[in-house]
């Protein structure tokens, strides 16, 4: 795990900068029992241990893809703006850049107009991001 101040900042004191904990693949995936599980949506790291008495879909879906990246189950069930908005309070950081996989389907940008604004840092790399997948899809 590694903990940066995320950059974005000009220097100049404008945003919120909130510092980004990066984990490798390899630490979510042991995140994968009903004591701790960890899932990977859009190469951001979710700890949905407390979550997983509550989902609405049911524990079991969630176990299937603990510790791993679900992110194509997560857009393949369509789930409502509530569920991303949901999202937020289990964010616990980004996968490691060295371990993002470029994600170009359509329905990743789908989701990417829809991301919820975590903070300035956020939307800046948000937009990076999609800028990224413009380039490659
Ligand atoms: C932390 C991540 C997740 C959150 C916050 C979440 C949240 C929700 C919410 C709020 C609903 C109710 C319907 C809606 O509002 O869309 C729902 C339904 C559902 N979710 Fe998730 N979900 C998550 C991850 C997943 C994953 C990884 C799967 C994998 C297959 C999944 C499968 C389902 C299914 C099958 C339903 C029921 C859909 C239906 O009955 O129409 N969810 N989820």
């Amino acid at each position: 795990m590694a903990t940066v101040e995320a950059s974005g900042s000009d220097g100049k004191g404008q945003g919120v900068e909130t510092p980004v904990t990066y984990y490798r693949l390899e630490e979510v995936a042991k995140r994968n029992s009903l004591k701790e599980i960890w899932l990977v949506i859009h190469g951001r790291v979710y700890d949905i241990t407390r979550f997983l008495n509550e989902h609405p879909g049911g524990e079991e879906v969630l176990l299937e893809q603990a510790g791993a990246d679900a992110s194509e189950s997560f857009e393949d069930v369509g789930h409502s703006l509530d569920a991303r908005e949901m999202l937020k309070q289990y964010y616990i950081g980004d996968v490691h850049p060295n371990d993002l996989k470029p994600e170009s389907d359509s329905k990743t940008l789908q989701w990417a107009y829809t991301l919820p604004i975590y903070s300035v840092t956020q939307q800046k790399q948000n937009i990076k991001y999609l800028k990224t997948l413009m380039c490659t899809a």
